[in-house]
């Protein structure tokens, strides 16, 4: 049975979400923290870092310490977690004392990579470690009936992986993680306003831009934004118009990068499975689940209905807090 000391750890490139079972979801924030780099001490975490991006003296950086899904800042990573779970330890009371976590990881990231996720979780007081992969979480957090033995087909797009997963009967079927997510999309999108407009762009502005005006690609009507940045030639700040069909362009090869994973995890799937999948569609979760028009094009694309996840930023979370009790009968990320 779950217990109030049992908590699931979605721990993403862009957003880092605690669930617990009792009291649902008690944390949801952005990865990212500022630190002071002359004392290395932890200035802001979460929401606060996040704002601080792009805006800090020379002696401040705000830092993403997890990239494509894995940790590429160990000790940065170990310091946000350690804030996370003294927060989250302070909503739950005593209950939390050494806690049992699960927590997800990309399915396709490499053994030591899992193996660094798992010690960085135990740094921070957590008494044993499970792994999930985290299309498996997202099915269960999107209340999929993920131990029945039909195919039940998973995309979630992260900040910085996608996963495609079939899972039937507990096990992950077939199943393609690429690392392409929210993240690249915002390269695509600083990369495309340098060349065309030779205005340097911050990370946040291009995040703005692909959830105001970026459209996966199908016919739309046409929206339009101001943007700021800086001159490229001169130096100056700078205020520019940009429209929803030069993103949809800037972005379409990372999204064609999307499909073809897709594509390729239905084409792995074995026929007596295939039948479902027309019937039952595929659950899109992840916050690029949230770009406009995505689940029209791929079912477009794909010929098959695509469903949105009933939360797609909090699925992975939800399911990695719920999986505890169904751990066994799961095929566990080792
Ligand atoms: N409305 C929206 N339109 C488009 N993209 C969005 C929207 N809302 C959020 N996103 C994007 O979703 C991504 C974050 O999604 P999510 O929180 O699921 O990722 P994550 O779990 O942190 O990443 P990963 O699974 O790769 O570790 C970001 O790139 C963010 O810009």
């Amino acid at each position: 049975m779950f217990s109030s000391t049992q908590i699931g750890i979605d721990l993403g490139t862009a957003n880092l979400l605690v669930y617990t079972k009792n009291k649902g979801m008690i944390i949801n924030e952005p990865s990212v923290v500022a630190i002071d780099v002359n004392t290395k001490q932890v200035l802001a975490v979460g929401e606060e870092a996040k704002n601080m991006v792009g805006k800090t003296p020379e002696n401040i950086i705000a830092i993403r310490p997890l990239k494509d899904g894995v940790i590429a800042d160990y000790q940065v990573t170990t310091d946000m977690l350690k804030h996370v779970m003294k927060k989250a330890a302070k909503i739950m009371g005593t209950s939390m004392r050494k806690p049992s976590v699960v927590v997800c990881t990309p399915s396709g990231s490499t053994s030591v990579e899992r193996r660094a996720i798992q010690d960085a979780v135990r740094q921070c007081g957590a008494k044993d470690v499970q792994l999930i992969e985290e299309p498996v979480a997202a099915a269960i957090g999107a209340d999929l009936p993920v131990e029945e033995p039909i195919a039940n087909v998973v995309v979630d797009i992260g900040g910085g992986t996608t996963e495609v997963a079939i899972i039937s009967f507990g096990g992950v079927v077939s199943c393609h993680s690429i690392r392409v997510g929210g993240d690249q999309l915002d390269e695509d999108i600083t990369q495309f306003i340098r060349k065309k407009y030779n205005l340097m762009i911050g990370a946040r502005t291009a995040e703005n831009i692909k959830m105001e005006v970026g459209y996966a690609l199908i016919d739309h009507e046409e929206l339009t934004m101001p943007i700021r940045g800086r001159d490229l030639v001169t130096g100056l700040p700078k205020t520019i118009d940009v429209s929803s069909t030069e993103i949809q362009g800037a972005i379409r090869e990372s999204l064609m990068s999307i499909l073809e994973a897709i594509r390729a995890t239905l084409e792995d799937c074995p026929p007596e499975l295939s039948g479902d999948i027309v019937d039952r569609g595929v659950i899109l979760s992840g916050g690029g689940a949230l770009l406009k028009g995505i689940q029209d094009w791929l079912s477009e694309e794909i010929v098959v209905p695509v469903h949105l996840a009933p939360s797609p930023l909090e699925s992975v979370a939800i399911g990695t807090g719920r999986s505890l009790s169904m751990m066994k009968k799961l095929q566990k990320a080792k």
